[in-house]
């Protein structure tokens, strides 16, 4: 029940984000000007903050006593439980907690969720490229064999490959989140002043045609020339999905191998055609 809460309550949060835009423009006008939309976003913290600082608590009160070494795993809340903020030398608030909680959600959920989508529209779009993903991964799993597991997803290239030229083609976020500069800095030619923010242009850097070429063209063959390509943007930036630097997404490594898993189990198992009509997409 409670997930099914946490769920609907996400729901409601990521499909008004982008009525909620406008609140940051001008943060101390934008309440008195936008005043229902600053009701709603209030409103819905408040939802939230209900839902879920008693399970903060209820999960801080078992935690109590236990030793840590005795969990299969570490929760993520667990680590804001512990966290100390050295500049404030103070811990993290209970509401602070709820904030970080729901960013793990927000960020997480949908993104992969629409990474996946893309991925398998690329694949029936191109059925040459189902049927060689399919082959890679028959020499790699027995016949019989009912789920694809981590050791074998990374003996599969052009599994990565596949993921990887969908990624570029089509990120789930189109923009980083909004950067701010430091300090004054020169990028091609032109001043940004210090503390002026920068929105990067993610999808249009997948599509330069200085940076790759046929930008518009699905080939996933483009990653498997040169070696394993370096999404982390370490030793050049062509592409960023997941951000650069560091504030990249934390979860990057998470990310790329659930899309592996998911991918790789579907089309073991199943073989995915359109029907009738044409994929209607570029
Ligand atoms: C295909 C899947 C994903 C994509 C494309 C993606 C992409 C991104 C991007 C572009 C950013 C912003 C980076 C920046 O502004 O410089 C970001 C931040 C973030 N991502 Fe992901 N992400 C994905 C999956 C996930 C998952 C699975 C999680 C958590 C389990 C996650 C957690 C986060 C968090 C917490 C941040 C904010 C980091 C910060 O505030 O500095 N992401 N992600």
């Amino acid at each position: 029940m409670k997930i099914q809460d946490i769920k609907n309550l996400q729901r409601r949060l990521q499909s008004s984000f982008d009525e909620f835009k406008v609140l940051n423009l001008f943060p101390c006008l934008g309440k008195f000007v936008f005043l229902k939309r600053w009701e709603k976003l209030r409103q819905l913290r408040q939802d939230q903050e209900k839902l879920m600082v008693p399970l903060i608590k209820a999960r801080k009160a078992m935690r109590e006593g236990k030793n840590e070494k005795d969990e299969p795993f570490l929760p993520y809340v667990d680590t804001l439980f512990d966290l100390q903020l050295k500049e404030e030398n103070r811990k993290l608030e209970e509401k602070e907690i709820v904030t970080l909680c729901s960013e793990f959600f927000t960020a997480g959920i949908d993104t992969t969720s629409t990474a996946l989508e893309w991925i398998m529209a690329n694949l029936m779009k191109h059925p040459h490229i189902q049927d060689k993903l399919f082959k890679e991964i028959k020499g790699v799993v027995s016949d019989g064999e009912v789920e694809i597991k981590d050791e074998d997803l990374r003996k599969m290239p052009y599994l990565r490959a596949i993921i990887l030229e969908s990624l570029r083609r089509h990120p789930p976020s189109h923009f980083l989140i909004p950067h701010t500069v430091t300090k004054d800095v020169v990028l091609g030619g032109f001043l940004v002043p210090k503390n002026n923010i920068v929105i990067f242009m993610v999808v249009e850097m997948g599509r330069n045609p200085n940076l790759w070429e046929n930008p518009m063209e699905f080939k996933p063959e483009r990653f498997l020339i040169n070696g394993d390509f370096d999404i982390s943007g370490t030793k050049e930036i062509k592409m960023m999905p997941f951000g650069v630097g560091k504030r990249m997404c934390p979860a990057y490594r998470l990310a790329m191998l659930h899309l592996k898993y998911f991918v790789a189990n579907l089309v073991w198992h199943f073989n995915f055609n359109v029907l009738g009509r044409r994929c209607g997409f570029d």
